[in-house]
């Protein structure tokens, strides 16, 4: 299995080698993990310009599976779009094609009191937001930035969607589901969009192919308000580019931190990116202080849907379990009074109790 490695900036590096390090250890003994490592965002500006290298372009599309870390720091914004490193992931995803995005957030128990919410709201938390990933207003032409005759700048997107776009991901949700509590709810914006408009018809359409699976639909900002008063009424939540992006953050403070979701992004062959949801963290970048449970959570991911190794992917989530049932936490885990210990130490515990599992 060849692994491409693009572990970016900021707590990137940080946080995927504490997951290659699980990786490596789940998979000891075997001589088929090879892992070739690729620069993307500012590291890859630093060597040569392009934050996504043609070079690195091609070592994703020849690998098996891609592990990413981050891309993006401040002052990015004032570049132009394809100079961006943050834009490189963007860049990326369209390349490979990659459109369904799995964002499962999910309450590990010993996590109950590092959640914003109470307990016994979020107890037995476990949904799957799948965000469209490859089009809607972060891809949408034209875009960019004029002077209006009054003098006056005008920034401008374009929100956009086309059936066979809303169908292949609709099916995704459908099929989840059914591997799941069969219920998917839709979020859009139908009330005042017309691409989300056709988001509702679509799904509604490709769900009278479900007859087993209950569908409802919500708007956005009703939905934010059902996901944070009611979370464990959500089995798969599917929903757009721009609105999964803020409803995955959302859900992550369910979970204890942004520093517990992991994410696994595929295309129509199957193939995967898998990276933690959340971004650089320039804020703790460098300080050994970021949680690398997205990361190593993403690796498990990656063996289950990618290399269909559900027994390994599993050895991972049960580690990951027992060091948080032993009381270990990161800064971002852990609730006032309780000790903490930085990425490296909580990558090592998490490898130790693979290493020492009974198989
Ligand atoms: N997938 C990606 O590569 C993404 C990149 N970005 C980029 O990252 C940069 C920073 O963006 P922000 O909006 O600050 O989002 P962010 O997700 O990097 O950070 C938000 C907050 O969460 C904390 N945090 C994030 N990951 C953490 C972890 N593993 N452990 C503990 N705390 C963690 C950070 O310290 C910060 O306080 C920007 O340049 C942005 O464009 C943002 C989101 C995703
Ligand atoms: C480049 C951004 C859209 C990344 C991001 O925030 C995400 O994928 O969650
Ligand atoms: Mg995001």
């Amino acid at each position: 299995m060849k692994i491409a490695v693009l572990a970016g900036d900021g707590i990137g590096p940080e946080v995927t080698a504490q997951a290659v390090i699980a990786l490596e250890t789940v998979l000891a003994g075997s001589d088929k993990l090879e892992l070739v490592y690729a620069p993307i965002g500012g590291a890859a500006v630093s060597e040569g310009g392009d934050p996504l290298p043609e070079a690195t372009l091609e070592t994703a599309r020849q690998a098996d599976a891609i592990l990413f870390g981050a891309a993006g720091m401040p002052g990015d914004e004032s570049l132009p779009y394809a100079q961006r490193p943050g834009a490189s992931l963007l860049r990326l995803r369209q390349a490979l094609g990659l459109f369904a995005n799995y964002r499962p957030a999910l309450l590990f128990p010993a996590l109950a009191q590092a959640s914003t919410l109470k307990p016994e709201v979020i107890n037995g938390l476990d949904m799957m937001i799948l965000r469209e990933l490859s089009s809607d207003v972060y891809f949408g032409e034209p875009r960019g930035e004029r002077v209006l005759p009054s003098g006056e700048r005008e920034g401008y997107n374009t929100m956009r969607y086309s059936e066979s776009e809303i169908e292949r991901i609709a099916h995704c949700a459908f099929q989840t589901a059914r591997q799941r509590r069969k219920r998917v709810c839709s979020v859009d914006k139908a009330n005042v969009l017309e691409s989300m408009l056709l988001w509702r018809d679509v799904v509604t359409r490709v769900g009278t192919q479900y007859p087993d699976v209950a569908l409802s639909h919500l708007f956005v900002d009703a939905a934010a308000m059902a996901m944070m008063r009611r979370p464990l009424d959500f089995d798969v939540i599917v929903t757009g580019n721009l609105f999964g992006d803020i409803l995955s953050d959302l859900a992550a403070m369910m979970t204890g931190s942004i520093g517990m979701l992991p994410s696994a992004s595929l295309n129509q062959k199957g193939k995967g990116l898998y990276e933690p949801v959340h971004g650089s963290a320039p804020d703790i970048a460098g300080h050994d202080l970021a949680n690398p449970i997205a990361s190593i959570l993403s690796v498990a991911m990656m063996l289950r849907y990618s290399f269909d190794m559900a027994e390994q992917a599993e050895r991972i989530e049960r580690a990951v379990s027992t060091v948080l049932e032993q009381g270990l936490r990161t800064q971002d885990i852990a609730t006032p009074g309780q000790s903490s210990v930085g990425t490296r130490a909580m990558g090592e515990a998490i490898a130790q109790a693979i290493a020492s599992q009974a198989r």
